[in-house]
């Protein structure tokens, strides 16, 4: 396992933890242990990757950490800002499929959060607006989910994500589903975005090459009950884009990671 330590233009803002894992398992109810023990710091204003065979137990991860289910051992500590009133508040979650309500405008999907919560519609309109400029979109607002493409469904998933600040952002594979163009497309505007809110992203994919591109740090997994095999920081000059996706550096970093994650596919299959 490698050590982690921030790099140097980060150094400010990685003071405190975001989230910690310690000694965290899951066992489903049907006995299936997916989860641990699993050990996990994740400084604030951290980009990392989580990276691991099917069935490891990423999205369980997210899930504990999102206080969506619970863990069966173990302490879970995701830091809020002081004033955040309920578990699963001040988190932003990102999913695969954008699962937009088809029948209502972008602006009304961005807006459910905000209107979850109670915010005056007026002022939710205007930080869904805001939300939906961050992702490029200011002006499909009026539009409906059908009229968009594939990329800017997951924009709208992302603005709906960012519309309520949250401190921490889980993304579950959100760009597995597209084309490579979108795909490096939208790495590059999630990675801008993340320079400019600096948030913490906890991002999971099973894409070597886009964990190495996005992160400051990629974790890889063992096969379930997921546990971590490997802890890598990636260290490049900021900003990256595609210098650094067609980098000897960038190349030598899929390597390493793809070396640490060889472990993890040679043991028995969980599927
Ligand atoms: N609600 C549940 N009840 C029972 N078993 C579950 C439940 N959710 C997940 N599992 C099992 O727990 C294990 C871990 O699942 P999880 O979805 O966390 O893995 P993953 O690494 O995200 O997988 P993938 O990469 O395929 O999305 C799997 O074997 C899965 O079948």
């Amino acid at each position: 396992m490698v050590a982690s330590k921030p790099s140097p233009g980060v150094e400010a803002s990685l003071t405190a933890l975001a989230v910690s894992l310690r000694g965290v398992t899951k066992v489903y109810d049907n006995g299936v242990m997916a989860l641990g023990p699993l050990d996990l710091a994740v400084r604030k204003g951290e980009f990392i990757s989580l990276l691991g065979p099917s069935g490891c137990g990423k999205s369980t991860a997210l899930r504990l950490i999102a206080e969506l289910s619970a863990p069966s051992s173990g302490i879970v500590r995701v830091a809020r800002h002081e004033g955040v009133p309920q578990p699963g508040h001040g988190i932003g979650f990102v999913f695969q499929e954008p699962t937009l309500m088809p029948w209502t405008s972008v602006r009304e999907n961005v807006r459910l959060p905000l209107k979850l919560a109670g915010v005056p519609k007026a002022e939710a309109r205007t930080r869904a607006d805001a939300a939906l400029a961050s992702v490029g979109l200011a002006d499909f607002a009026e539009a409906f989910p059908r009229e968009l493409s594939g990329g800017m469904k997951m924009r709208v998933s992302l603005a709906r994500a960012l519309v309520t600040d949250p401190d921490i952002l889980l993304m579950d594979e959100p760009f597995a589903a597209l084309d490579e163009i979108t795909r490096f497309r939208l790495n590059n505007d999630l990675l801008a975005l993340w320079r400019s809110l600096r948030k913490t992203v906890i991002f999971v994919t099973h894409s070597v090459f886009e964990s190495v591109y996005l992160s400051q740090r990629v974790v890889v997994m063992t096969a379930r009950p997921g546990r971590i095999q490997a802890d890598l920081r990636i260290e490049t000059v900021e900003p990256r884009g595609e210098e650094f996706r067609t980098s000897a550096a960038y190349s030598d970093y899929c390597r390493r990671v793809s070396a640490a994650l060889a472990p993890s596919y040679s043991g028995q299959s969980t599927l």
